[in-house]
Order: C-alpha cells, then sequence, then structure tokens
C-alpha cells in the first residue's frame, strides 16, 4: 500500500524523477517552509493590529500632546498576536520579545489590558482572556506577551520578535516594522519584516503602501503586497547594481539618538556621495537597500554604552544577505546573534550592496580613524 504523500513522492510523480533525487530536492524546497507561511501569517495579522490602531487612537490631539498610550497598545497587542500565532505552530520554540506583560498587569495595568484585550481579539477572532486569575489558560494575553522573555543563545531554536520596530515613525504615520526571525544554532535562517507605510513600488512613492519581506537562508530574498492572499505572487528582491559609490544612495535613522548623522555624512562625503541621505525610522532602511532603494544604510553608534538588540537586526541582517547584500558591524564583524538578547559583541551597523561594502568599511574605518 501507498504511504501518506511526502514532498518527495508529490515531486516524483510531478516531474516522474528517481526518489533519490526527488528527496534531494524536497529538503531544499521544504526547509522551514512551515515556518516560513507562519512567519508570514503572523506578521500581517500584527500590522493589521498596528494599522487599527493607528485609525482607531492616534487623533490630532495625541500627535500634538506626543501622547504615545497608543503606541504601547499597538506594540502589546502585536507582540500578543505574534506570540499567540507561533505557539499554536510551534509551540515548543521559545520566543525574545522586545516587550513584556509588567505594564498590562493588577489595577494599574487594568485600562491596557483591557484596550489590547480588545484589539486582538478583533484582529485574530479567537477569545482571549485578559483575566490575570486564569492566566494558566493557554490563550491569555498576559501570558502570550511573556512568551517573550527567552533570554537567546548559541543553541537550539528561538525567535525574535520586535512588534513595532520604529515607534516614533509608527506615531508620525511614517515608516515602522513588525519584524520576526528564526535562529538556529545561532544564526539566522528566516526573516520577515512588514513595512505598512513603505511604498510598494518606490518608483510611485504615492501608490500602493505595504510590503512584506521574505528570506530563508539559501532561498533569496522575497517581496510581497502586505495582507495580499497567499495566492498573490511573491517577487524576488536584489540589492542595487551600482558600482561607484558616488552614484549611491545612503539611509539612516531619522533620530540622532539612534545614528550619529555627522559621522554618517563624513563616510558618505568620502565615499563620494552627493546625494542627500534618505532618513527612515526601523528596519525599513533594510528592506530598502534589499529591493535597491538605497546602496547603503548607516548606523553609527552614538553612544558609547547602547548595545543593539537582536530583533533589531536579526529579520533586516537575513533579507539584506539573501537580497546579494553584506551586513557588519561599524569594524567589518558579522553581527553576532548566538551571544543572547543583544549584540554585545557588535557596534553599530552597516549594511550595503556587496559590489561595494568593502569600499563602505574602508570609508567607515577611515573616518573613524580620523575622529579620534
Ligand atoms: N541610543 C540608541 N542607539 C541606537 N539605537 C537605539 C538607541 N536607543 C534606542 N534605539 C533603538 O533603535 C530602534 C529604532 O531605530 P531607528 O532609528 O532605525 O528607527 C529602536 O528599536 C530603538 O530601541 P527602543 O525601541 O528601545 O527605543
Ligand atoms: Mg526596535
Amino acid at each position: 500500500a501507498r504511504g501518506p504523500a511526502t514532498p518527495a513522492t508529490t515531486l516524483r510523480s510531478l516531474y516522474k524523477l528517481p526518489l533519490t533525487t526527488a528527496r534531494k530536492i524536497s529538503t531544499h524546497v521544504a526547509y522551514l517552509a512551515k515556518e516560513r507561511a507562519v512567519a508570514i501569517e503572523a506578521v500581517e495579522r500584527a500590522s493589521q493590529v498596528c494599522q487599527a490602531v493607528f485609525q482607531r487612537l492616534i487623533t490630532a490631539e495625541t500627535l500634538t500632546k506626543k501622547d504615545k498610550s497608543p503606541v504601547t497598545v499597538a506594540d502589546f497587542g502585536a507582540q500578543a498576536v505574534v506570540n499567540h500565532i507561533l505557539e499554536r505552530y510551534f509551540p515548543d520554540d521559545p520566543v525574545v520579545g522586545e516587550e513584556d506583560s509588567k505594564d498590562l498587569q493588577g489595577e494599574e495595568g487594568r485600562v491596557l489590558r483591557e484596550k489590547v484585550t480588545e484589539l486582538v481579539n478583533a484582529t485574530t477572532g479567537d477569545a482571549m482572556s485578559s483575566d490575570e486569575a486564569s492566566c494558566f489558560a493557554r490563550s491569555c494575553i498576559l501570558r502570550a506577551i511573556d512568551r517573550g522573555q527567552y533570554a537567546g543563545g548559541p543553541r537550539g531554536r528561538h525567535w525574535t520578535l520586535d512588534p513595532i520596530d520604529g515607534t516614533k515613525g509608527f506615531l508620525r504615520g511614517e515608516q515602522f516594522a513588525v519584524c520576526l526571525a528564526l535562529i538556529i544554532d545561532g544564526q539566522v535562517h528566516l526573516g520577515v519584516v512588514g513595512c505598512p507605510n513603505l511604498p510598494y513600488d518606490m518608483s510611485k512613492p504615492d501608490g500602493e503602501r505595504g510590503v512584506l519581506m521574505v528570506a530563508v537562508k539559501g532561498q533569496g530574498a522575497f517581496q510581497r503586497k502586505l495582507s495580499a492572499d497567499s495566492s498573490e505572487q511573491e517577487t524576488p528582491v536584489h540589492v542595487s547594481g551600482v558600482q561607484n559609490t558616488s552614484d549611491a544612495v545612503f539611509c539612516e535613522s531619522v533620530e540622532a539618538q539612534h545614528s550619529d548623522h555627522s559621522t554618517n555624512a563624513n563616510i558618505a562625503r568620502l565615499l563620494g556621495i552627493t546625494k542627500p541621505s534618505v532618513r527612515m525610522d526601523s528596519q525599513c532602511k533594510y528592506a530598502s537597500v534589499a529591493r535597491g532603494d538605497a546602496e547603503i544604510y548607516l548606523r553609527l553608534p552614538v553612544s558609547e554604552t547602547y548595545v543593539e538588540k537582536i530583533w533589531d537586526h536579526a529579520s533586516g541582517n537575513i533579507i539584506i544577505h539573501e537580497a546579494g547584500g553584506r551586513v557588519s558591524d561599524i569594524n567589518g564583524k558579522p553581527l553576532d546573534f548566538s551571544i543572547g538578547r543583544t549584540l554585545s559583541a557588535n557596534k553599530g551597523v552597516v549594511a550595503a550592496s556587496a559590489k561595494i561594502f568593502d569600499e563602505v568599511i574602508g570609508a567607515v574605518q577611515a573616518t573613524l580613524a580620523k575622529d579620534n
């Protein structure tokens, strides 16, 4: 009797291949296929949470008063949704997430807890409880959020999540990203970045917005429309082919506290760059370099003490590599995701298309040597 269909037997019958060949191909084709699909679903749902908050809670008043509460609701909501979905499909995988449920607990956290719960339930269609007393229940908001407390490290698999990267951009109605990555034995194997406000096609900046980028190790990087149904086409993305750095565009943070604009400008000058920098919040910068909107991403540290977090770079890192680019810290050292929740072995970040990467690192080093 024939057993259940496997990817290998399906390929064999479809393409009339010998079973050994079909097996070889199928292990490649299927590598992390389920993880990829679940991660896309989770990022799409979390992006919907963020957009719902933006439409409902961000008003002219919250903006003028610089009230940050909407982003807090969206942050917790997005982390609850992603962790809930990951738990359903991969119950044994721990998660390194940016948020914890402290601010949602007790009487003090009740209002926020109820807002987050209402939002999450409206988005997922599941009835997740906000009742602290029943938090042993599988679908409790607080428990879902606190599945993100894993310490990370060099062994086994874990996910890393930034539910809203670029909170300032979110509040301004500009760029932000929902970022989810899978780390296996200290290396990023899968990354998804959802950019709800990024134009799908940069040649039409006023056109349709909402991009999801995804990459699996060895399989290339792809973009699709955010919230597109799964039959919608994915298209491969590649870094720019620009050979001369003088023709390059570089991007950097909007916030001067996150990256040293004046050092970035000195590096750009040394590279002969004349075009103004593109300032953008969040890991959308990695997405921009991955699809060739810009050639270089510079993140020169402002402070001696700030340590970058793995959830701020894991997804972007694999997307750049799979799109044909390179990423390192300011000393040319690869980002080390195996240490724990932070990139404590690295300083700053530089990403660029492979053709010009060495030259960019050279300019970074020369500029830093001159400054010191
Ligand atoms: N001093 C700093 N240097 C670099 N990054 C920072 C610094 N302070 C905060 N960040 C982080 O930078 C990220 C956003 O960067 P970008 O400017 O590229 O949008 C956020 O995750 C933010 O963390 P946090 O979420 O804790 O504020
Ligand atoms: Mg972040």
